[in-house]
């Protein structure tokens, strides 16, 4: 069969979308995984962190559903929902819209500029919990907040929270976050292990010298990515719970592909996190696949969006140089 795809990133953490709002290709999840896995192997041609399918919804104007590089399926994808809102606001020429998920119904929107000439898209990261059986963390107390796991680390503290995907964050210092040990820890509690049985989402924190933080994410499913926003949204949650950061005040989030901005609000002792960033679009291509075989597929008619990622280039350029001279600080 032909698919169309569109490669698209938020911050570098980089996506297949495919459209099934039109045309249901009928696909098992068992077929959809095996796809993903197919499609997102950087050793191929194409290579991704995951694919978001985009299916029609009777309660939304569309719902998404994220597929890890591994296969497994995620309940939310913060940069990947901000993709999707492009794709479908463009699709049908609105500017803010309603996207049905795995677990909620969210409300996207059409922001200005976080840069010039850069898609921008504000998405909403909801339901938070902290109740452990909502990752789950298998532990004998109700929450972890800043606090300290034997098993994974003597020094560092972590705070536990879903937003709905599960989510392990702990602030550091340079050395910490410079060191193998996010890694050591990402591998066990993703691996098998007491603790977390369905794997977590890893985050490294450091705050910046002159404002804003810088966050490093192992993504459950998938390895360290460029940027995972529903971590940078969690993390930022987590640094205004530690007065680092202020409530519905705008944080600049640095990553390894960019930046975004968070916008935390708390309204008694419930959150919601508002998600800005760039929504970018990289190239559309057909590829020739056999769904039943879909280890092998040949790709043709690829179009590249290079405007865009020009521009894109630029956003990415000043960040990093803004990070490196706050690291070095
Ligand atoms: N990259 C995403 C999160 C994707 C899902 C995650 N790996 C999980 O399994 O929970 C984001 O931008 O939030």
């Amino acid at each position: 069969m032909k698919l169309e795809l569109i490669k698209c990133h938020g911050s570098g953490n980089d996506f297949f979308i495919i459209d099934e709002m039109e045309q249901s290709f009928g696909w098992s999840d068992e077929e959809r995984a095996k796809l993903t896995i197919s499609l997102c192997n950087r050793g191929s041609e194409l290579g991704a962190d995951g694919i978001l399918f985009i299916l029609a919804s009777e309660v939304a104007d569309a719902k998404m559903r994220v597929f890890n590089a591994d296969g497994s399926e995620a309940s939310m994808c913060g940069n990947g929902l901000r993709c999707v809102a492009r794709y479908v606001c463009e699709k049908l020429k609105i500017k803010e819209a309603t996207i049905d998920t795995m677990k909620v119904t969210l409300h996207v929107s059409k922001e200005s500029d976080i840069y010039k000439d850069i898609p921008t898209y504000k998405v909403e990261i909801s339901p938070v919990s902290f109740d452990v059986a909502t990752l789950p963390l298998h532990i004998n107390q109700h929450q972890l907040v800043n606090e300290k796991m034997e098993d994974l680390s003597e020094d560092i503290a972590f705070t536990a929270l879903s937003v709905p995907n599960p989510h392990l964050v702990a602030i550091v210092e340079k050395e910490q976050m410079q060191s193998d040990i996010q890694e050591e820890i990402s591998l066990y509690v993703n691996g098998e292990n007491d603790y977390f049985p369905d794997g977590v989402n890893v985050s490294f924190v450091k705050p910046l010298p002159e404002g804003g933080i810088f966050v490093r994410t192992y993504e459950r499913g998938v390895g360290f990515t460029n940027a995972c926003g529903t971590a940078m949204s969690a993390s930022s949650l987590v640094t205004c719970l530690q007065s680092i950061n202020t409530y519905e005040q705008p944080i600049e989030v640095y990553n390894n592909g960019g930046k975004v901005r968070c916008i935390v609000h708390k309204q008694n002792d419930s959150f919601t996190i508002d998600l800005i960033g760039n929504a970018s679009f990289v190239y559309q291509c057909t590829i020739e696949i056999d769904i039943n075989h879909p280890g092998t597929f040949t790709v043709d008619n690829s179009e590249e969006y290079i405007e865009e990622m020009m521009q894109y280039a630029k956003l990415q350029q000043e960040a990093s140089a803004f990070l490196t001279k706050q690291l070095n600080a």
